[in-house]
């Protein structure tokens, strides 16, 4: 089963930011990834709009309601126990929603939701229930943690998503292959749950081939490293390679 490619374009918006208009445009770089193969585009709107903003969101779901693109998905991540995130949410109704525990002023994601919290489980049963009453999929971020798999499928979520972060520190250190048996070791939990596997988070052209031979991974959502890769080898030529890597070439 290839992997499927979801392409972040949130650094795109933040180098759009820093003038006034909309160069680079983060939704025509997103059609650029699709007209390559891109299986999807992913946004995270953050409550400070640093880079992706409720426009670009609704500009990205009007680009995939384009017939071209009836077979790619939205996938919007953030985190639904902030105010700003469920009125986006509501109004587009993506494909896909990735539920991510980060804060107002956290400089980027490092860490996953916990299913074994007892404060947060109620209130993401809830909003879980409430997304798939909208229609999207829902996927959980979570720590590559077996253990935590049951109880993350407990709160009704159709996927986890694995923050591959920790992989991409140990890629290419003495402790690669201690950290990919964590990740092949929590994808199988999670399978064994009833759990789709999405992973993302600090994925590369250099890591990612080696991270996908654990298996069973539906979705990859990468941003960062893509758009600096894109920058040397052009964005078709890009996606290209991560595609390729995808279905295992
Ligand atoms: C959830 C995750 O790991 C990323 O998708 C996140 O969107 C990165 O956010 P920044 O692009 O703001 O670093
Ligand atoms: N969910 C991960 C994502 O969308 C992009 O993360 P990154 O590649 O920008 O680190």
């Amino acid at each position: 089963m290839p992997t499927a490619l979801s392409v972040n374009i949130n650094k795109i918006a933040l180098l759009r930011n820093a003038r006034p208009g909309n160069v680079p445009d983060p939704v025509g770089f997103g059609r650029l990834a699709l007209e390559a193969g891109a299986q999807g585009l992913t946004v995270h709107p953050r409550p400070d709009e640093r880079h992706i903003r409720r426009g670009d969101v609704e500009r990205t779901a009007a680009l995939l309601a384009e017939p071209a693109w009836a077979a790619a998905e939205l996938n919007v991540e953030g985190n639904p126990l902030l105010p700003h995130f469920l009125p986006i949410v509501r109004g587009v109704r993506p494909d896909q929603v990735t539920l991510v525990p980060d804060g107002p002023d956290q400089n980027t994601s490092d860490h996953g939701f916990d299913g074994r919290d007892a404060e947060q489980a109620p209130r993401l049963r809830d909003l879980t229930a409430e997304l798939k009453a909208l229609g999207c999929r829902v996927s959980l971020f979570v720590d590559a943690d077996e253990a935590a798999m049951e109880p993350a499928a407990r709160l009704g979520v159709d996927r986890v998503e694995l923050y591959t972060g920790p992989w991409a520190e140990a890629f290419g250190t003495g402790s690669e292959a201690a950290s990919l048996g964590r990740f092949q070791r929590a994808a199988a939990a999670a399978a064994d749950a009833g759990l789709g596997v999405n992973a993302g988070h600090d994925l590369s052209l250099a890591n990612l081939g080696r991270f996908l031979s654990i298996g069973g991974i539906e979705e990859v959502s990468i941003g960062h490293a893509l758009c600096a890769e894109a920058l040397e080898h052009g964005v078709a030529e890009t996606v290209r390679r991560y595609l390729r890597l995808c279905s295992g070439r």
